[in-house]
């Protein structure tokens, strides 16, 4: 760190969550520093950074205030750095962040999946590694203009450089807890994300997705599997909102009428919302598929089981990149056996 009165930050991948998460610490005063592609570098050099979310959060930043760079600049000694690009990118991102930054710099991975980190560590063991967990959803609305759609607090494992930080994310307005053990929170966390292929497929926003009842059944089934394929590997996925893991399935089941009231929280969601796989699908990216339902196949494989909801699934987003048409939650339900 710098100066300890305005922590040093870099973004790698600036996009949603990047964009989100590091605009908020820049507005609150912390020095960022922001690597971003192309289109990205584009929006935010013409149009700055404009951040709204869902309780009335208002956060403008000019062009002129933010740091924005193709690449790492030569001679950055962040104090952490978040790593926001898409799974599949990753490996790439820790190459670049191995080239340029010293030994020992902090990387707090802000991407959804279980293994980020760890791969990082694989790409660049020099480099302290650290798993988070981004639980709300993020839209770009237009060029610079990101919308948190949902609630929920950011999480990470403990590490001395996030105890520092906590007061200056609190301040952001993005408060962050710490866990010793974040494995629990992440699969909690992907058990949530399972949604993600259902709404890639149904072509809606996520709440009017969640309010249609057979694409709920199939999130449902797919929690459910997940939940014994957890089980037998002796995981207890934490408990991230007001129902425990092992109920949502259940809940998810009930008529709509009744979902409508028992899940007011969870349908708290902007009406534009969508999953982020919903938006790699739009803009014809490769999505974090297997970094979502292939975690739990492998994590059945190596139990000796089998995910056979999950795998089909994954079979069916696959499709979607060559022009298989979204489906109905009949379809779905059908395709995957559910009926
Ligand atoms: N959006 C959301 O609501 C949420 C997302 N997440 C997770 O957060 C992570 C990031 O998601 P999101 O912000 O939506 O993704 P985005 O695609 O919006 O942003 C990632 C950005 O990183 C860029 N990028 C990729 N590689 C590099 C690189 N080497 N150097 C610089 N920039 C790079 C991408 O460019 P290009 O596209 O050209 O490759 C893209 O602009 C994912 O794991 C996602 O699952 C978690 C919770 C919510
Ligand atoms: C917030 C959530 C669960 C849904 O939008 C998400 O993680 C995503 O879109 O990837």
């Amino acid at each position: 760190m710098n100066d300890s009165s305005r922590p040093s930050i870099l973004v790698m991948g600036t996009g949603s969550v990047g964009g989100f998460v590091g605009g908020g610490l820049a507005a609150a005063g912390a020095d960022l520093s922001f690597v971003a592609r192309p289109r990205m570098l584009g929006a935010l050099r013409q149009h700055g950074l404009h951040l709204t979310d869902l309780d009335g959060r208002d956060t403008r930043l000019a062009p002129s205030v933010l740091q924005l760079h193709t690449h790492i600049p030569e001679g950055l000694q962040p104090a952490l750095v978040l790593l926001c690009v898409k799974s599949g990118a990753t490996a790439e991102a820790a190459g670049e962040l191995a080239r340029m930054l010293p030994a020992g710099t902090p990387v707090l991975s802000l991407q959804n999946g279980i293994g980020n980190a760890a791969l990082g560590a694989r790409v660049a063991p020099e480099l302290v590694w650290l798993p988070g967990m981004v639980p709300y959803n993020i839209a770009e609305l237009g060029p610079g203009r990101l919308h948190r759609g949902t609630a929920g607090q950011l999480a990470a494992q403990r590490h001395l450089v996030l105890e520092a930080l906590v007061p200056t994310f609190e301040q952001a307005g993005l408060p962050l807890r710490l866990h010793d053990d974040l494995a629990p929170v992440q699969w909690a966390k992907l058990l949530m994300n399972l949604n993600n292929p259902v709404n890639a497929l149904s072509g809606l926003p996520l709440r009017a997705q969640l309010l249609d009842r057979g694409y709920r059944r199939v999130l449902a089934a797919l929690q459910q599997e997940a939940l014994g394929v957890l089980a037998a590997a002796g995981i207890e996925p934490a408990q991230l909102g007001p129902v425990p893991p092992a109920r949502m399935p259940a809940l998810l089941r009930l008529p709509t009428a009744v979902f409508r009231l028992l899940a007011a929280r969870m349908l708290r969601i902007d009406d534009k919302a969508r999953s982020s796989m919903a938006d790699d699908v739009a803009l014809g990216k490769p999505t974090e598929i297997d970094a979502i339902c292939g975690a739990v196949v492998e994590l059945a494989q190596s139990k000796g089981g089998q995910a056979p909801l999950a795998a089909g699934i994954t079979t069916l987003v696959k499709g979607l990149g060559s022009g298989a048409p979204v489906q109905s939650s009949r379809e779905l339900l059908r395709a995957l056996g559910l009926t």
